[in-house]
This record gives C-alpha cells, structure tokens and sequence, in this order.
C-alpha cells in the first residue's frame, strides 16, 4: 500500500511571517492519515523545518544543484538543503525547465545529487497545451521519466509530479480521464522500468489547479496517490482541506 501524499510547493512565496500558515495547518492536521510535505523557498526552509519538528509536516527544497558544493553563486547542494531540515526536494518543474532552461540531463543529475544526500526527489513531468493539442502527451511524458529519473528508483527514493505546464496556476484542469490515462501510464512505465516492487511503490502526484473544490474527484483516480499543491498551499485553510479530501479518498 502506498502512503498517500499531500506536497505543497510554496514557489518564490513567503517570509517569516508566512509560517503562521504553517502553525495554523500543524493544529488542522487530520491525525497520521496521510504524508504532509511543505517545500518553502531556500530562505524559508531552516525555520520550517524547526516549526515542522516534532509534527507530521515534512519539509523539502524546490531545487538543488548537482554538485556537492563549489563555485556556483546563487544556487544550493542537495547536502545544505538536508542540513536545513529538508527530506525531500522538488526537481525539474517546469518553471525550472522554463525559467533556467533545465533538461532532463540536468534533472537527472540532480535526483542522483538528492539521493546521494538522502533526500527523496519529487520529479516534475508535464506535456504543454500544444503538446497535448498534437496528441503527444504520452510520448512527451514517457521520454521525460525516461530522461529524468536515473537508474536505482526505490519508492523511498523518488515520487513523481504529473504537472501538466497548461494546468499550473491557470485554474485548468486536465478531465477526471485524462488524468487516469497518464497515471496509468506511469505506473505501468515505472514497474517496466524498475520492477514491480520498486515501480510499484513510486508515488504519482497530481499537480496543478488543485483546490479544495476539486481534489476529491482528483483523489479518486486509481493511480492518483496525492496532489502537488501550488497558490493553495499558500492558505492552511485551503490546504487543511484538501489534505482532509486526501485522507477520505
Ligand atoms: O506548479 C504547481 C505545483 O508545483 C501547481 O501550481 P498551482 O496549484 O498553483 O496550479
């Protein structure tokens, strides 16, 4: 059985102020039912982590570089996020692939760089609009697995991010079907790959336009194992609830 997974990615969003959010959602928490992650911002994630301690709340990064450490301004290892309390990191969502033109070489040596450093690596995927419009979504999301993820997958090692690019931020969503069909796609790409323990354990998150309005049929999807969360995590109201729709799925 795989834990169900509840991850919000906070992007370039809060400052100290912001973890009132964090103390508010701590006391909401629906009991152990389900895995609660919180990626803040670099800045942010030393004193979350120390606001998260002792509660279910996980805390991870939203990027890491691929190299233990060096000349490299402006970015952070894997090691200094894990020295910041993180467990996890987000790797190659596709304002990353976007904004600093990340390939999936690049997302591949920075899941091993996670490993390495004990860190679980939750891999973003997505097609765009136009991909989609071509009939290319499986194809496209196929080879980016395939690209992103090195070899040695174990379900404590890595979760997957199914973020369609034309359904973040933009409050659309992909149907109830097509959500299915990809999930379902991943699976089976995972097991073939990795086996059926390893490719079984693997957790796919939905991402993008999760809200608390819409998560419960987005819950019910077979292979729907949780939600990466974007603008509504920002909210412990609004992220309290879709953990609550979570756990009940
Ligand atoms: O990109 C996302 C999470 O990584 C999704 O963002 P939104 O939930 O704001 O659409």
């Amino acid at each position: 059985m795989r834990r169900k997974l509840a991850a919000g990615n906070w992007k370039m969003n809060g400052t100290g102020a912001s973890l009132a959010e964090v103390e508010a959602l701590k006391a909401a928490l629906p009991g152990e039912a389900v895995d609660v992650l919180l990626c803040p911002p670099a800045t942010l994630l030393h004193r979350m982590s120390a606001t998260c301690a002792g509660s279910p709340i996980a805390t991870g990064g939203q990027d890491c570089h691929a190299a233990d450490s060096g000349a490299h301004t402006g970015d952070v290892s894997a090691a200094m996020l894990a020295d910041a309390g993180a467990s996890h990191v987000i790797l190659g969502h596709s304002e990353r692939r976007t904004d600093h033109g990340e390939t999936d070489a690049d997302v591949r040596a920075k899941t091993a760089a996670a490993w390495a450093a004990g860190l679980t690596a939750v891999v973003c995927i997505g097609e765009t609009e136009a991909e989609r419009e071509a009939g290319r979504t499986l194809a496209v999301i196929g080879a980016q697995l395939e690209g992103s993820v090195p070899n040695g997958a174990t379900g404590s090692r890595l979760v997957v991010a199914y973020e369609p690019v034309w359904a973040i931020g933009t409050g659309k969503v992909p149907t109830i079907p097509q959500i299915a069909e990809v999930h379902d796609f991943l699976r089976e790409a995972l097991v073939q790959r990795f086996g059926e323990t390893a490719g079984s354990a693997v957790r796919l998150l939905y991402g993008g336009s999760v809200k608390p309005s819409n998560a419960a049929e987005i819950f019910a999807v077979e292979n729907v194992d949780g939600a990466l969360v974007g603008g509504a995590s920002l909210k412990a109201a609004d992220f309290g609830a879709i953990i609550s729709a979570l756990a009940a799925a």
